[in-house]
């Protein structure tokens, strides 16, 4: 087997996979060489510096695994990995110590004017009373993120007499308690903070998460620092506010374009800058680079990743058959999670036909992740989708039965919440993801896009008028799958429709005589 290493890998990591396979060590390929390249190899192994895009992911026939060696995966399109049933796996805890080492180093430079002063006294200037800073004791530190590393940085800083704020929505009080955290809002910290630290992955969620909104809030006193992710922190805001003296400083270790030649950022005498150091020591490096190796060899010698991003635990062989119930499941639990109203109280997965055969954990994550990405947004992935169905006490209940009426394979997904019920029912047909019935009623859906799923009577009259509601609000109906019922039945039909519906145009279709509800579906 072969494996590519397309960033710098410490040697350690590298013996490893040198035992094992072929390894390639080729760094600072560009797309078009690595779209040539990919497809000879069974691995990947890259760190930050490899943008894995889905042009190279469709071009890697051979794939079975990308090893990230290091935390992020926002430079790898995940999606079309797990499209394309291949392993994405990182090292997320070798580097911890280094990247939140290097934030507290950050902020001592940057309370010191440590980076600014060296750089005058090597030009031979003695300037005392220039480099004055400020201590860090009986400051507050707003900590974004308690993860892995905002956590590490947050038992440091109190190590310094800090007081501590944090925002994190999926961690719990207890666990800011116990780190001695008090937990707020990001605007309370915008406001309150001396210090404001950055610990997310860089997600739909999190860009911008500090923007001029929040800097307008800030005291003159405040300083910024980034050593997660570029683009956590708008730069053009943050320079702004630089420049307008709205806050006294920033450190910073990433950037939104790296190498950041053109960033205003590095125009600043109160900015610390580094170029992406946090992993870079050499035990961080040595440890992530041992595990992904060992990540790789487990995966290509038939065994599981530990630290699977986008699948919990599966070989290779079993991903390939798994990958389009995977998308299904995903996609069910979105659907299921936008027809019920109010808290998901319990989900029940049933696998029926030869799927039940297979290794359904995967499913189960998949499903649960669609469903919890519908009322927690995008923080939500496969690692931690059961952890949070457990937290939220949503119980989750999974059966299997060896027959299935129509399809050789069908998954079911029946979700409680409020009292109410709702059951949907897919299956894959030739790779693609297929809803074969909504409660009771059978239809046949390939879905995709926004939808609109609406449970009506069977008779005439209805359907018109309301495809006159979307047509008046000049909405493209692209598709439409009515269910089978007698004629005065009550059953659903599905309108895929090509931009948004206001919920006042919903609203409207609802009060079609003869519409019984009306829900907007989108994936
Ligand atoms: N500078 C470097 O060289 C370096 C080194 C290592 C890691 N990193 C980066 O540091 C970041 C944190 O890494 P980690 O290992 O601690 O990750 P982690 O997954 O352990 O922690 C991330 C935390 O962010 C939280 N989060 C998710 N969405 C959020 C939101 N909307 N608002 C607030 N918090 C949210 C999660 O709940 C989680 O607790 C990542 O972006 C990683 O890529 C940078
Ligand atoms: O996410 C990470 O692990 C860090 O940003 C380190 O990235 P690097 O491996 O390119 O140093």
């Amino acid at each position: 087997m072969k494996v590519l290493v397309s960033d710098s890998l410490s040697s350690e990591g590298l013996e490893i996979l040198k035992e094992h396979f072929t390894v390639d060590v080729s760094t600072g390929l560009s797309e078009e060489e690595l779209v040539k390249k990919i497809k000879d190899y069974d691995a990947l192994v890259i760190r930050s510096g490899t943008q894995v895009t889905q042009k190279i992911i469709e071009a890697a026939d051979n794939l079975k695994v990308i090893g990230r060696a290091g935390v992020g995966v926002d430079n790898i399109d995940v999606d079309a990995a797990t499209k394309k049933g291949i392993i994405v796996t990182n090292s997320p805890e070798g580097n911890m110590i280094s990247a939140a080492e290097h934030t507290i180093a950050m902020m001592m430079a940057m309370s010191r004017n440590i980076p600014q002063a060296n750089a005058s006294l090597k030009n031979r200037e003695w300037k005392r009373n220039k480099f004055t800073g400020v201590e860090v004791k009986g400051k507050t530190l707003g900590v974004i993120g308690l993860g892995r590393i905002g956590s590490e940085v947050a038992k440091r800083a109190s190590g310094l007499q800090m007081n501590l704020m944090g925002y994190d929505p999926f961690v719990s009080e207890k666990r800011a308690v116990e780190l001695g955290i008090k937990l707020a809002t990001v605007n309370e910290i915008a406001k309150a903070a001396d210090y404001i630290t950055v610990h997310t992955p860089l997600i739909k969620e999190t860009r911008n998460i500090l923007d001029e909104e929040q800097f307008a809030m800030m005291k003159p006193t405040t300083r910024i620092l980034n050593c997660a992710r570029g683009g956590i922190i708008n730069e053009e805001a943050l320079a702004k506010a630089l420049e307008s003296g709205k806050i006294a400083g920033a450190a910073i270790d990433v950037f939104v374009e790296e190498p950041p030649f053109n960033s205003p950022l590095l125009n600043f005498d109160n900015v610390v800058v580094t170029p992406h150091l946090g992993a870079s020591t050499q035990e961080a490096q040595v440890n992530v680079a041992v595990e992904i190796a060992n990540e790789v060899v487990s995966v290509l010698t038939g065994g599981t990743a530990k630290n699977a991003i986008n699948i919990p635990s599966v070989k290779p062989e079993a991903m390939a058959v798994l990958a389009p119930y995977i998308r299904l499941s995903e996609i069910m639990g979105k659907i299921a999670g936008q027809l019920v109203d109010g808290n998901y109280e319990k989900v029940e997965i049933g696998y029926n036909g030869e799927i039940s055969g297979k290794d359904t954990r995967p499913l189960t994550v998949s499903a649960l992740k669609g469903l919890l990405e519908m009322a927690l947004g995008s923080g939500v992935n496969y690692v931690n989708a059961p952890t949070l169905a457990k937290s939220r006490q949503i119980a989750v209940v999974e059966s299997k039965s060896e027959s299935s009426e129509e399809y050789s394979s069908t998954i079911s997904i029946k979700l409680s919440s409020n009292g109410q019920t709702k059951l949907v029912a897919g299956t894959v047909v030739g790779d693609e993801p297929k809803i074969v019935a909504i409660d009771d009623d059978r239809v046949d859906i390939f879905p995709a896009g926004r939808m609109i799923f609406a449970k009506h009577i069977n008779r005439p009259n209805v359907i018109g008028p309301c495809c006159m509601v979307l047509g008046k609000n000049n909405i493209n109906i692209s598709g439409m799958q009515v269910g089978r019922a007698e004629i005065g039945g009550v059953t659903m039909m599905v309108l895929n429709i090509d931009s948004d519906v206001s919920d006042p145009i919903l609203e409207e279709v609802r009060k079609v005589d003869g519409i019984l509800d009306a829900k907007l579906v989108t994936l």
